[in-house]
């Protein structure tokens, strides 16, 4: 068979989903239709593509960095018409399929230890767009990525990157992954999270993106200390008590008991105040 003599490499981060019913409930969660051109990081020994190939799809493409496994791939699928594979790193090669065209969709197990850089290529970053914007992504992730990511405001898993994320998609938990799900078990708990990116007239502006960043940047670095020891280095207190005061928080609060659309209020009352300086000073 195609992967004989292949064990599962650690630093690939390869460990292969096993359970069926989760196969399955990734693949329904994805809602494949026939115009549906599908991209796939880290397809394994191809349990995944397997399933997404079995829906109406019009294309799957893949993209595996393990060039052993790129071979048993290739003598898997040499079948089928609508599968396309790519060796190489997901982070730098071109996610494009062959034939130049985009994919609306991204469904994968991918591999833990490229979570972050992948999920800013895959969805972007706040002030910058990314390359393409998929409709839906169905992806398997550590839980604690997962929950962060789905995190409320005040919860323990809030976090920056609950801001982030959550300012630039809308994102659902379809369910949980135990470790005896796998094959070798990894050492962590998984789940399965639906993202779906904003369109990009949704976004908000760049610029109070980009300042969002910044204060998240700033106020998370003491993820335990108040708002008024945090952000002073940015503004005088007084100022800051009364942005407070406007947007009916208290400096007395932490950077995670703050929501997303408060942080950008806040963005945006910096911004303006800053503009309006500008304006007089010029
Ligand atoms: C967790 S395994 C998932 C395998 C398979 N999809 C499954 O569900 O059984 C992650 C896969 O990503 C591949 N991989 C790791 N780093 C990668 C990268 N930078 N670019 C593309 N694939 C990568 C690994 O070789 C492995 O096949």
């Amino acid at each position: 068979m195609s992967f004989s003599g292949h064990s599962a490499r650690k630093r690939f981060g390869q460990h292969w989903l096993k359970d069926v019913a989760i196969l399955e409930k990734i693949v329904e969660a994805a809602e494949l239709c026939e115009n549906d051109r599908v991209l796939e990081i880290g397809p394994g020994r191809g349990a995944l593509t397997h399933k997404l190939l079995n829906s109406k799809v019009s294309l799957v493409h893949a993209i595996e960095l393990d060039t052993d496994l790129v071979v048993g791939l290739r003598e898997r699928f040499f079948h089928e018409t609508r599968f396309s594979l790519k060796g190489g790193d997901a982070l730098k090669i071109s996610l494009l399929p062959p034939d130049g065209i985009e994919v609306n969709k991204v469904v994968a197990n991918i591999p833990y230890n490229i979570t972050s850089p992948l999920l800013e290529r895959l969805i972007g970053k706040l002030g910058f767009f990314p390359e393409t914007r998929y409709e839906r992504l169905v992806l398997l992730l550590q839980k604690e990525v997962a929950d962060r990511i789905l995190a409320m405001p005040g919860q323990s898993s809030f976090s920056a990157m609950s801001v982030r994320v959550q300012l630039l998609c809308k994102s659902r938990s379809v369910c949980d992954v135990s470790p005896k799900c796998f094959k070798p078990s990894p050492k962590v708990h998984s789940k399965v999270v639906v993202i779906e990116p904003f369109a990009f007239s949704e976004r908000l502006n760049v610029d109070i993106e980009k300042r969002v960043e910044s204060l998240l940047r700033t106020a998370f670095l003491g993820r335990r200390k108040k708002l008024r020891n945090t952000l002073a280095s940015i503004r005088p207190l007084n100022q800051l008590e009364s942005l407070a005061d406007q947007l009916g928080i208290s400096l007395n609060q932490r950077p995670q008991e703050i929501s997303p659309m408060m942080w950008v209020s806040l963005a945006k009352r910096i911004h303006d105040m800053d503009k309006l300086v500008g304006e007089i000073q010029s």
